[in-house]
């Protein structure tokens, strides 16, 4: 296998930088109107039953259903949510009564409307009730003292909803995370300008810093820097201590411009270099000062997919989330793979899932490094290991599926 002895595999590159995540302490408390994709610095426990009392699960009549043998059964009154003052049940009748409203005592079942008919003051019950139905029991959601929600839960708009009906309107998340992007190449300018002889618009930062907002960041642009190990020098200086982390994009490889890697070492320290995956092979990690530091390369799918697969996780994980195993899922290969064994890959690729054929995967035809396109036209990655030296047509492979975002 062609694969350098000092290359890490993926696992181990990651298992590399979570090891140097130290996860953040420091916490606010925040409106639960700001929470959204925040992460719960601590277990929430619940001090609210939900629902706080036994209610109705249906339009239409309580009744005690030792009573619903008689053939007509007098409606007593009518209970709507929101009442406080809930008469009971008298023996022998029924009471009107909507969904959500507090059952009464004396009744044991809940007869949904579409199974009564109504005959002036009184109902008959086609359809024989059995204890307990269509009742929402006190504290079926949500028991009071269980833990609600856990440590570390990055909050999304279900976890919100159940924050809110317990009555809490704020909640206490970890302080979000400084991160740092800049981008390097003396042949990039900003998006908006006018390109000259040589020049290519920065692409990288701006989808960086999309992918980081996935997470509780806040992102300090440190913009476009020239390949002179000066100005890189002058950079890192000042992100060093000042941001948790620092991902520079570009100039990590072997070329003679190639100096973010040596300028690491000398004010910090790198970690590693160099990632058995492909797209994303000269992936650099290391430290300024506190600053963990990322060198994603400059190929605009090798920084995208190096953001994703090693990025990501670690501000996940500084942010106290716990790790998870990326949700692979198994699908037929469309058409064979020729390859060398080298580096894990992942594929950009397109997945279609009918009843007939079942979930099947079809590699997208450009997978340069270079071809960004094959990112937004793709819904999943497949993932190859190093060592395989082809797939045929038919057999099954792992893809990641992308959300909706692109992201994974
Ligand atoms: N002799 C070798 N050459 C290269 C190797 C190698 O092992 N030996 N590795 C290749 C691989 S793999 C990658 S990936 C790239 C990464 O190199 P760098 O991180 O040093 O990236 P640059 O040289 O700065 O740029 C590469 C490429 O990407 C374009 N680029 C850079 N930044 C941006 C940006 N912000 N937006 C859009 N496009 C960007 C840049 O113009 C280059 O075309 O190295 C290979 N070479
Ligand atoms: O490792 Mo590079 O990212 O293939 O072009």
């Amino acid at each position: 296998m062609a694969t350098s002895a000092n290359w890490l595999s993926l696992s181990q590159a990651s298992a590399k930088i979570a090891q140097a995540a130290t996860t953040v302490t420091d916490t606010e408390t925040v409106a639960l109107s700001d929470a959204l994709g925040r992460v719960l610095a601590a277990d929430l426990n619940a001090t609210q039953d939900v629902p706080p009392w036994d209610n109705a699960g249906m339009d239409g009549y309580a009744v005690a259903c030792d009573d619903t043998d008689a053939d007509l059964l007098p409606v007593q009154g009518v209970i709507t949510a929101g009442q406080s003052d809930i008469p009971a049940l008298n023996r022998g009748a029924c009471l009107r009564i909507m969904t959500g409203a507090p059952l009464p005592a004396g009744a044991d079942a809940v007869v949904m409307q579409e199974n009564t008919s109504r005959h002036n003051d009184a109902i008959r019950c086609h359809v024989p009730p059995s204890p307990g139905d269509n009742i929402r029991r006190r504290g079926c959601d949500i028991s009071r003292h269980e833990v609600l929600l856990n440590q570390g839960t990055l909050l999304g708009p279900a976890h919100l909803m159940v924050i809110a009906a317990q009555g809490r309107n704020d909640v206490t998340v970890t302080r979000k995370l400084k991160v740092g992007v800049l981008t390097t190449g003396d042949e990039l300018i900003e998006p908006g300008g006018t390109l000259h002889g040589g020049q290519i618009f920065d692409a990288n930062r701006t989808g960086i810093s999309a992918l980081l907002h996935s997470l509780p960041v806040t992102v300090t642009d440190y913009g476009i820097v020239k390949d002179e190990p000066a100005q890189l020098r002058d950079v890192f200086e000042r992100a060093t201590n000042s941001q948790d982390v620092l991902i520079s994009s570009g100039g990590v490889s072997v070329g003679d411009a190639d100096f973010v890697k040596s300028v690491v070492a000398q004010a910090g320290s790198i970690d590693f270099w160099k990632v058995a995956i492909k797209p994303g092979k000269p992936f650099a990690f290391g430290k300024l000062g506190h600053t963990l530091f990322c060198g994603v390369p400059g190929n605009p799918v090798s920084a995208y997919v190096t953001t994703q697969m090693l990025v990501l996780p670690l501000l996940a994980s500084l942010c106290g989330m716990p790790g998870h195993e990326p949700p692979l899922s198994r699908a037929t290969l469309t058409a064979t793979i020729n390859r060398r064994p080298e580096r894990q890959e992942f594929m950009r690729a397109r997945y279609e899932n009918n009843a007939e054929t079942g979930l099947r995967v079809t590699p997208l035809p450009r997978q340069s490094s270079a071809v960004m396109t094959s990112v937004t036209q793709a819904n999943c990655y497949l993932l190859i290991e190093a060592d395989c030296d082809g797939i045929e047509q038919g057999e099954q492979v792992s893809i990641l599926a992308f959300n909706p975002m692109g992201s994974v």
